[in-house]
């Protein structure tokens, strides 16, 4: 059941207050049992305690025995330090979960105990309102159950999907970092905007909302995204002219390129795990 969990994130950053806020708003875990941990910010654990009523201590202070899910949630580049840190509290009873980019679950389960139950997961900020997408790949040690009340735990902050971990990369690429591209795009409707002289704000709430119709329109309608796109252009239209724009200045490539940039930032930490390059 996953109302009895306790949870404890071992990083407390933008990822992980965004995860946090959605647990929190989901009410399926009492903020008691959630716990947010880092190396000695004491203002940073002060804020959590105060925004979510969850609990927030140094990693030392952690009862490690108590927890059933720990939450990796620091960055890449900290990964040794924090799986040589847990090694010897955790047991294979309780399970790990990594939302770090790029770490595949063969690396935490070659750096802990044997048999130790591991899970790779990739979500992205709008946990914070629990909209995210979720991707998750269980290790070769997680039990069925395990799996199950993880799935659970991040149904809390959106839709979660079960993917085999060779697709982690290009899932990164899409929904980890894919935000980002959204509000890259409405900074570039707000500069167009304010240099048609339409206010920043309004144009903010105008891309927000067109933004927001149109993702509802391809998640509740039957028709494809080319079949959208085509209701809206008409011949010789306005659309079609915005299209044409996009098409010459490279709109459609860029997209791509940036999804398969992201995804293979996410293969070369993973590659870099090895050689033991500490990655950015
Ligand atoms: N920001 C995002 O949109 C997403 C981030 N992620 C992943 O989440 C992880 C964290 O990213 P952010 O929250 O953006 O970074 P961040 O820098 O905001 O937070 C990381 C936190 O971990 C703490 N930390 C470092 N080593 C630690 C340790 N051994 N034990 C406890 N705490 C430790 C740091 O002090 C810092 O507060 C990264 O690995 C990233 O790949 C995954 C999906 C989306
Ligand atoms: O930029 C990053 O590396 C993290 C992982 C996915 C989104 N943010």
């Amino acid at each position: 059941m996953i109302s009895n969990q306790k949870v404890a994130f071992l990083g407390a950053g933008s990822m992980a207050e965004a995860m946090i806020s959605g647990i929190v708003e989901a009410e399926l875990i009492p903020a008691e049992q959630i716990i947010a941990t880092n190396k000695s910010n004491e203002e940073r654990l002060q804020q959590l305690r105060n925004k979510y009523g969850i609990r927030a201590m140094k990693r030392e202070e952690l009862d490690f025995s108590s927890v059933d899910f720990f939450i990796l949630a620091m960055k890449p580049k900290d990964i040794d330090e924090a799986l040589s840190s847990i090694k010897d509290k955790v047991t294979k009873e309780q399970v790990i979960l990594s939302v770090l980019a790029g770490i595949p679950t063969s690396y935490m389960e070659e750096n802990l105990n044997e048999d130790q139950q591991v899970i790779r997961v990739m979500p992205n900020t709008s946990s914070m309102l629990r909209e995210s997408a979720t991707a998750l790949s269980p290790g070769k040690h997680t039990s069925m159950d395990k799996v199950i009340l993880a799935k659970k735990l991040l149904a809390c902050i959106g839709e979660v999907y079960v993917i085999e971990e060779d697709k982690m990369d290009i899932f990164t690429g899409i929904a980890g970092s894919g935000p980002a591209y959204f509000y890259y795009l409405m900074e570039h409707i707000e500069k167009t905007a304010k240099e048609a002289g339409l206010d920043e704000e309004i144009a903010r709430q105008i891309g927000s909302q067109t933004i927001l119709g149109a993702a509802k329109m391809m998640m509740e309608q039957e028709d494809t995204p080319a079949d959208l796109r085509k209701k809206v252009t008409s011949p010789n239209g306005t659309t079609a002219a915005g299209l044409a724009a996009l098409e010459k200045h490279g709109g459609g490539e860029a997209i791509s390129e940036a999804i398969k940039g992201a995804a293979q930032r996410s293969e070369e930490i993973s590659a870099n795990l090895n050689k033991k390059i500490v990655t950015q």
